[in-house]
């Protein structure tokens, strides 16, 4: 691998995603290029059904490419097991975990279902997983608790912890800011960058946040109609990206502030 390469934890080229069913193939984004370093903080923007969820699900390897390549830590996301790939990625998605009935630790220990024999018995290494996830998202106290007695903001720490112990270079999450107040999108945003230098993961979530994600992420990936771009937020401000995110007549970026606005 060259060295430039080394630095690479997720590429795609010339990728394709949509729906295929038996008679048709429905193409919902197409073109999509990228390189995302790792241990950056990488947010994906686009306005509603632009197709953000589809693109994360495909790269996470639960639905297959329409076309195109994508390459995991320098291999082809197909030629990784599933148990391989949940070594490498993890993916905390916008659906409350199955099973809210469990402890805050069970559901944060299923993170380490990777790692675990057969019987599921934790070794040290995964208690000190366990622990450390729980210290970096806070989520100690919450132990006990049930997931169903969770508020939302907790419940987003706790998904996120369950990510971080299962300990993979690349974490996808999709809309994590969801049903969350101002204070909590900017807090789990926070993290979220926290985490990524401080543990040298690459993290790449979909957002409608876009201001705090202009402010917050190394790179984004904005889908708009016309195509998708993934360069540093600076240098999208200055191209004007932004401002072909929605339609003109309604919401203008305004590239000073970094910050959209309702037209008259
Ligand atoms: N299982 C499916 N089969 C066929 N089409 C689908 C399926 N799931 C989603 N789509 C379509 O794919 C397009 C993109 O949807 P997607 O959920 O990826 O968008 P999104 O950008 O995540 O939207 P939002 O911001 O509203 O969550 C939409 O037109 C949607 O109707």
């Amino acid at each position: 691998m060259a060295s430039e390469e080394k630095h690479i934890i997720l590429e795609a080229n010339h990728l394709a995603t949509g729906y295929q069913s038996k008679r048709k193939s429905t193409v919902i984004s197409e073109h999509i290029n990228f390189r995302i370093e790792k241990g950056t903080l990488v947010g994906l923007a686009g306005a509603n059904g632009i197709g953000k969820s589809t693109l994360l699900r495909t790269l996470a390897g639960m639905q297959p490419a329409l076309s195109g390549t994508m390459k995991l830590d320098g291999t082809y996301i197909e030629d990784f097991t599933p148990l391989q790939l949940a070594t490498k990625l993890s993916i905390v998605l916008t659906e409350p975990p199955a099973s809210k009935n469990m402890s805050v630790e069970e559901f944060i220990s299923l993170g380490r279902q990777p790692y675990t024999n057969w019987m599921g018995s934790l070794t040290d290494d995964d208690i000190t997983a366990i622990t450390n996830a729980m210290n970096a998202t806070d989520t100690l106290k919450l132990a006990n608790r049930r997931c169903y007695e969770l508020s939302d903001g907790q419940l987003q720490r706790v998904a996120i912890a369950r990510a971080l112990a299962q300990d993979t270079p690349l974490i996808i999450l999709d809309e994590p800011t969801t049903h969350l107040d101002l204070y909590h999108r900017a807090y789990i945003l926070k993290l979220l960058k926290k985490l990524a230098k401080e543990t040298q993961k690459t993290i790449l979530f979909s957002t409608h946040e876009i201001d705090l994600a202009i402010q917050l992420s190394d790179a984004m990936l904005v889908m708009t109609p016309h195509a998708i771009h993934f360069d540093t937020p600076c240098r999208l401000i200055k191209s004007g990206t932004f401002n072909t995110l929605f339609p003109e007549d309604t919401i203008g970026f305004d590239a000073t502030t970094g910050r959209f606005s309702i037209k008259n």
